[in-house]
């Protein structure tokens, strides 16, 4: 069967690219792309399956709104969540319970990776800190990914037992140690000429491990997309990181 699919955001950096990854997918057709000025109803004028939802934390969950108050199943990678907004997005699929939300963080397949793998080390390792990357246009810091990548460390660090890291900084300019993101230091550096990157820094006697990834195209976060929109149509309900739908 092919999907109906529309790209939200579709004059954006990330959003021009998957207009073009859509149209280039056999099985996939690209029946509606929307930019700011444009009316939601032309998702439902267009029946559209799946929206691709590729905007702006301020403008994100009006769009989800509209599309799982109208049978649209959505895949989004905007940022901004929030538990509060999670909460929201949950109420909305409560009322509409064949529909799928996929919200991925990052795209990427290496940056997912990555995530996993700070993951993993995270039990081993007293002390980590995170460094994301950034072009100077992002709207958001820290980025999305990092405050995953943060909360998926706390997370792992708390099952282990460990206790939280201790900082004996007493003097600093503020903002020097950066954000706390669940008791893990996260900082965003904004740079014209980067896209996306991210560095996980771990820690202990002797020894240090950092994983990193760079994203150096857009097109990087296309298969992620792509198979997002595959399987969402198939997965009621919410679903947090790309992960779920990856054979890790
Ligand atoms: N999960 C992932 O893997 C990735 C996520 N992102 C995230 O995606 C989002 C977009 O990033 P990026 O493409 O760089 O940003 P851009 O600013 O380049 O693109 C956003 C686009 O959305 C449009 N837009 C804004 N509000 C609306 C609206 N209400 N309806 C329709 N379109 C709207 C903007 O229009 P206008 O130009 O008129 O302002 C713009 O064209 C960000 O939150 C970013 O962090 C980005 C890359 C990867
Ligand atoms: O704005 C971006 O560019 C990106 N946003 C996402 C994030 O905030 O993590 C994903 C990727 O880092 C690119």
């Amino acid at each position: 069967m092919t999907l109906r699919v529309a790209v939200i955001g579709a004059k954006g950096r990330i959003g021009a690219e998957a207009v073009k990854a859509v149209e280039a997918a056999p099985d996939l057709e690209l029946v509606a792309s929307l930019g700011r000025d444009s009316e939601l109803t032309e998702l439902t004028d267009a029946r559209v399956d799946v929206a691709v939802e590729l905007t702006h934390p301020d403008s994100v969950m009006a769009n989800l709104d509209y599309c799982l108050s109208n049978g649209i199943h959505v895949v989004t990678g905007t940022t901004g969540w929030t538990e509060e907004r999670l909460a929201t997005v949950r109420g909305l699929l409560d009322a509409a319970p064949s529909l799928g939300l996929l919200i991925a963080p990052n795209f990427s397949i290496g940056a997912v990776l990555g995530m996993q793998f700070a993951q993993k080390a995270a039990k081993y390792f007293e002390s980590v800190e995170v460094v994301e990357l950034h072009h100077d246009r992002k709207a958001d810091a820290p980025s999305g990914t990092a405050t995953r990548t943060a909360q998926l460390i706390a997370a792992a660090r708390e099952a282990a037992g460990r206790a939280p890291q201790q900082d004996p900084t007493t003097h600093e300019l503020p903002g020097a140690r950066g954000a706390d993101v669940d008791g893990i230091p996260v900082h965003a550096v904004r740079l014209r000429g980067l896209l996306a990157h991210q560095e996980v820094l771990f820690g202990d006697t002797g020894e240090t491990l950092t994983i990193r990834h760079d994203s150096l195209h857009h097109s990087c976060f296309m298969p992620g997309i792509l198979l997002g929109v595959r399987k969402i149509v198939d997965q009621p309900g919410l679903t947090f990181g790309l992960e779920h739908f990856l054979d890790l």
